[in-house]
């Protein structure tokens, strides 16, 4: 662990971002039974956001409000509004495929298709026409690859299966395939637990990077990873935004003795 939780001198420059996403008393339903009451958060541009919490509390749940990826669970309902750039993500009128591209999602376990490393990333482009040919798709493909810092170690087996790659290498053809599409926000939901500590390293390095040109969400079990890659942190517990705060704030001084409780290890 670092003696100091929070570097709080590579956040300068990017605390005042625009606002980019806005939730207002946003409930999610898993059938009767009500997982998140009423939450209310704004997310600025080109910042990381992290989302801390006991386990259960919530924080995926409201993550996948972010992009609408509750929509593919049977029974879930979200009541609420979620802006995106001020438009409702939820209006009927929506194309979700478009929403998902603009807001990316990075799973717990690295996911790849059954597919090369290639087709991997050049899977989304192709369905958003974001290229005009081979050319230009060749260039979307390495390009998002140096982004996610793994061109070097895979440009001589572009043709080999994705799954092929180590468990770090697979998690970071996620992020290239998420950047391939070039998101607004990348949604990152425990990126690191399936990870060894050098491979945690490089995707944490990554996520300091991409902050440059992304807003980033990441849910963590890692107090430690809050501290080490965001500048905001929000605590939730059973099902509420308990507070949302600088992250130097939350780890040194919460304004709710439950985010202290949490944070000194007395429960979760
Ligand atoms: N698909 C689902 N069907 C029914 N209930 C669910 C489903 N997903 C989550 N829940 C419930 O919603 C609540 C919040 O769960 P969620 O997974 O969002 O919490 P979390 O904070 O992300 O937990 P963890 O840190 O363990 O991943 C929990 O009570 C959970 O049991």
């Amino acid at each position: 662990m670092r003696a100091t939780l929070v570097n709080a001198e590579k956040f300068v420059g990017v605390a005042n971002g625009a606002l980019k996403m806005a939730a207002r008393d946003v409930r999610v339903f898993y059938g009767e039974s009500e997982a998140l009451h009423g939450v209310d958060l704004d997310i600025y541009e080109n910042e990381v956001l992290a989302f801390i919490g006991p386990s259960g509390c919530g924080k995926s749940t409201f993550l996948r409000c972010l992009n609408r990826m509750n929509d593919t669970i049977d029974g879930c309902r979200v009541t609420g509004r979620i802006e995106l750039d001020g438009e409702d993500i939820y209006d009927r009128s929506l194309d979700v495929v478009l929403l998902r591209a603009r807001v990316g999602m990075v799973f717990q376990k690295p996911n790849p298709f059954p597919k090369s490393i290639y087709e991997n990333i050049a899977y989304g482009p192709r369905l958003h026409g974001l290229a005009s040919g081979r050319a230009e798709l060749d260039d979307i493909v390495e390009r998002s690859l140096q982004r996610a810092g793994l061109w070097e170690e895979v440009k001589d087996r572009l043709e080999q299966p994705g799954t092929g790659l180590s468990g770090g290498q697979q998690q970071r053809l996620c992020i290239a395939r998420a950047i391939a599409v070039s998101p607004e926000v990348i949604l990152m939901d425990e990126p690191c637990s399936a990870l060894d500590p050098i491979a945690t390293a490089k995707v944490e390095q990554l996520i300091t990077e991409l902050s440059e040109t992304y807003t980033i969400v990441i849910v963590t079990h890692n107090m430690q990873q809050a501290a080490r890659v965001s500048r905001r942190t929000a605590f939730f517990h059973l099902g509420n935004l308990v507070e949302v705060d600088d992250t130097t704030k939350i780890f040194t001084s919460p304004s709710d003795g439950r985010t202290e409780d949490y944070i000194t290890g007395r429960f979760g």
